[in-house]
């Protein structure tokens, strides 16, 4: 069972050294806009250094030369993953592949963000089918693409799973345990209902972050998504 992706939604270095004071064991860790737009590359080769796996969450969405150009760029940095839109289309995917090309980065596509409702998508992004009908469009573009997985909610894993794959990677925010408050995420599942749906990985932020005890938290959360409990 692949660990928790933790979301590492700070916008300073220090804010993340305190944070990862906090574990004594290797971490899968998320550095996103937030992050990344403050602290730079610096940041993401120090976390590399101690001996963390990075998802460097940037979801690239631009022409397929700019991407690719850009993707050459992450993929010096040595990330474990990192992302695109998949809204980008078909060429825009294959040209991050190739940015990608000669390293060990895996590259996945964002679908529909966990944040989005299908009334959302349909009144903001006029597509008049249903959310699942959406991301599962993309999900398979992605797998047309000769991307790794997508980045999806818990409630499209299985379906995707279905049509492109159990080895096709499905990375899933949105999670919340029991009783903790959704935010502005509209589309949520447990970490055990994570499991259940088949994703295989999940990506936590403030859930772990904010908590008062952040290592317990992660470890109650790491037990439910990996059967322990
Ligand atoms: O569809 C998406 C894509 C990315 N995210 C990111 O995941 C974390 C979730 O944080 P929580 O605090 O657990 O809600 C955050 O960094 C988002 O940028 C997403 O939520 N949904």
């Amino acid at each position: 069972m692949n660990k928790p992706i933790i979301a590492l939604d700070f916008s300073s270095k220090t804010q993340v050294e305190q944070f990862l004071n906090h574990f004594d064991e290797p971490l899968f860790v998320k550095v996103g806009m937030e992050l990344y737009f403050q602290e730079g590359p610096e940041l993401v080769r120090y976390i590399k250094s101690l001996g963390h796996s990075v998802f460097l969450d940037l979801k690239l969405h631009d022409i397929p030369n700019t991407v690719e150009s850009a993707m050459r760029g992450l993929a010096k940095l040595g990330v474990d993953l990192v992302n695109v839109h998949a809204a980008g289309g078909l060429e825009m995917m294959k040209a991050a592949k190739r940015g990608l090309a000669d390293s060990e980065t895996q590259l996945i596509a964002v679908t529909q963000l966990t944040s989005t409702s299908e009334e959302q998508m349909q009144s903001d992004q006029l597509i008049p089918v249903t959310l699942e009908e959406s991301v599962l469009h993309y999900a398979k573009l992605a797998n047309q693409a000769g991307l790794d997985g997508v980045v999806c909610s818990v409630l499209e894993a299985e379906a995707i799973g279905a049509a492109c794959g159990t080895d096709f990677l499905r990375v899933t925010p949105g999670i919340r345990p029991a009783n903790v408050s959704a935010d502005d995420q509209k589309r949520i599942a447990t970490p055990e209902q994570a499991r259940l749906q088949g994703a295989t990985h999940i990506v936590v932020g403030r859930a772990i972050t904010k908590s008062e005890n952040p290592a317990q938290s992660y470890q109650q959360i790491k037990n439910e998504w990996s059967d322990a409990i």
